[in-house]
């Protein structure tokens, strides 16, 4: 009987966690509050084994992912690509501003991210960008990056190579 079989390697853990503040706007008129989540990130690989037996090393994935969850951690989380909220970082503050609210956060406190929302899945996105740099060398067929906003809520980034 043929078979195929194919590998991956997954990586979630207890420190895997952010504590960051954001909020998000739903449809044209509604903009939450500013409020906070503990987000956990979890990471898989696919790919062919190499001579280790590995498809990656799972110590060098959960580094790479605790490096980006520790740069999310503590901050206020601000999309620089949204459509209606309008972000402008000056020496030392963030000036942000929707219709008619506004807040000013300091900047050293803030992550500036390339993005529109900052949803589950575009967090998971974003992470997901910046482990490809590391992981390229490497001959993965695929990475998933899946980011929980609240208890049982889950979403997820795949891409394929
Ligand atoms: N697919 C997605 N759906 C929603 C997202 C998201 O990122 N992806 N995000 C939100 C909001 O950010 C919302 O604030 C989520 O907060 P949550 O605490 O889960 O929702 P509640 O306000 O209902 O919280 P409870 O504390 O559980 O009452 C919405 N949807």
């Amino acid at each position: 009987m043929s078979q195929t079989r194919s590998f991956a390697v997954d990586v979630t853990k207890d420190h895997l966690v952010f504590s960051a503040a954001h909020f998000i706007t739903i449809g044209d008129d509604l903009c939450e509050r500013l409020h906070g989540h503990n987000w956990r990130v979890a990471a898989r690989v696919e790919g062919d084994l190499d001579g280790n037996g590995f498809v990656f090393d799972f110590i060098a994935l959960r580094d790479e992912l605790q490096k980006w969850v520790d740069r999310l951690d503590h901050r206020m989380l601000l999309p620089t690509q949204h459509r209606q909220i309008s972000v402008e970082p000056d020496e030392k503050e963030v000036h942000v501003r929707y219709r008619d609210r506004r807040w000013v956060f300091p900047l050293e406190e803030c992550v500036l991210l390339p993005i529109e929302q900052t949803t589950a899945e575009l967090l998971a996105s974003w992470i997901a960008d910046q482990l490809i740099e590391t992981l390229e060398t490497s001959p993965l067929t695929s990475l998933s990056v899946k980011v929980e906003e609240n208890f049982g809520q889950w979403a997820t980034c795949r891409v394929e190579f």
